[in-house]
């Protein structure tokens, strides 16, 4: 059973009794949208605490994975379980950051009120008071260091800025499972790696699971846990190690593929990712 304890202001749920049972739990998994196949035979496991980034080609079923995990879609195949439940829509122990563009540069909304729509439609939503709200809202502001930039116009932003809001929308509801879909595309690198440092702190900070999803995992080598690779509608876990060598994603694209590391960086080549 979970329960809500205080930790130095912070609201944190217990959650040691069950640290036993994954996060997330794929047996056998097939994904099918419309007539297309789009994933089989997944299998993996994530516990409390990882740090997990998804990669793979454009198209090969990196967010459809997440909307499988929120209960936006069903498996037409397989056992799947997310904190020892069927996933089923609405769930708060998730938080969710879509796919971003950049928003209008004229958008008026100030910062904290984007942040505030995560707690639209939960416990402390439109109708709970404003103060109890607005510390939940500021804590969030100030976890992803944005108090700075709190009361701008959203569609000023930079990339980064808005991207931090939404790590702190995502985080509103205290959730054990965090899943980030591509928050560092449109990112220089600099920014990139400031966001996967704030991701990372998030991560060990609160144990919760992160699945991040990413086109490239230079940035995130040496961070990670575990590597999803996603291509030919298969995919492999494992720590970067196993699953970023020449063999591995050989095998999994059923094509040769190669693992070029050259500047302290890893390149898939012969593959189109
Ligand atoms: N509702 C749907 N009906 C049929 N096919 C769909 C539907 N939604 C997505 N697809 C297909 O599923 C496949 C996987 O899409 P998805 O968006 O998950 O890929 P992705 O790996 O996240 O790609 P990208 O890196 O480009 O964002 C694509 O071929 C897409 O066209």
């Amino acid at each position: 059973m979970t329960t809500d304890v205080q930790d130095k202001g912070r609201h944190v749920k217990d959650v040691s009794a069950e640290q036993s049972t994954p996060v997330i739990s794929l047996e056998q998994v097939q994904i099918r949208l419309g007539k297309q196949i789009i994933q089989e035979n997944i299998n993996l496991s994530v516990q409390s605490g990882e740090f997990v980034t998804i990669l793979g080609p454009n198209g090969a079923g990196k967010s459809t994975l997440l909307k499988l995990l929120l209960g936006l879609i069903k498996p037409s195949a397989g056992k799947i379980q997310v904190l020892g439940k069927l996933p089923h829509r609405g769930n708060t122990d998730i938080g969710y950051a879509p796919q971003h563009r950049t928003l209008e540069a004229d958008l008026a909304l100030r910062a904290r009120d984007v942040v505030g729509f995560g707690l639209d439609g939960h416990r402390w939503g439109p109708g709970w008071p404003n103060r109890k709200r607005n510390a939940i809202i500021e804590q969030a502001l100030e976890e992803v260091d944005a108090l700075h930039f709190a009361n701008a116009p959203v569609g000023q932003l930079s990339g980064g800025e808005q991207q931090r809001l939404l790590i702190a929308q995502a985080l509103l509801t205290n959730p054990r499972l965090l899943l980030l879909d591509e928050p560092l595309s449109n990112l220089d690198i600099t920014r990139g790696q400031e966001i996967v440092a704030l991701v990372n702190h998030v991560c060990r900070a609160r144990n919760v699971a992160v699945l991040l999803v990413a086109h490239d995992i230079n940035p995130l080598l040496n961070v990670v846990d575990k590597v999803i690779y996603v291509a030919n509608k298969r995919s492999t876990i494992g720590t970067p190690d196993e699953v970023i060598t020449t063999e591995s994603l050989t095998r999994l694209y059923g094509s040769p593929v190669e693992v070029v590391k050259a500047l302290g960086r890893m390149f898939v080549v012969g593959a189109e990712i």
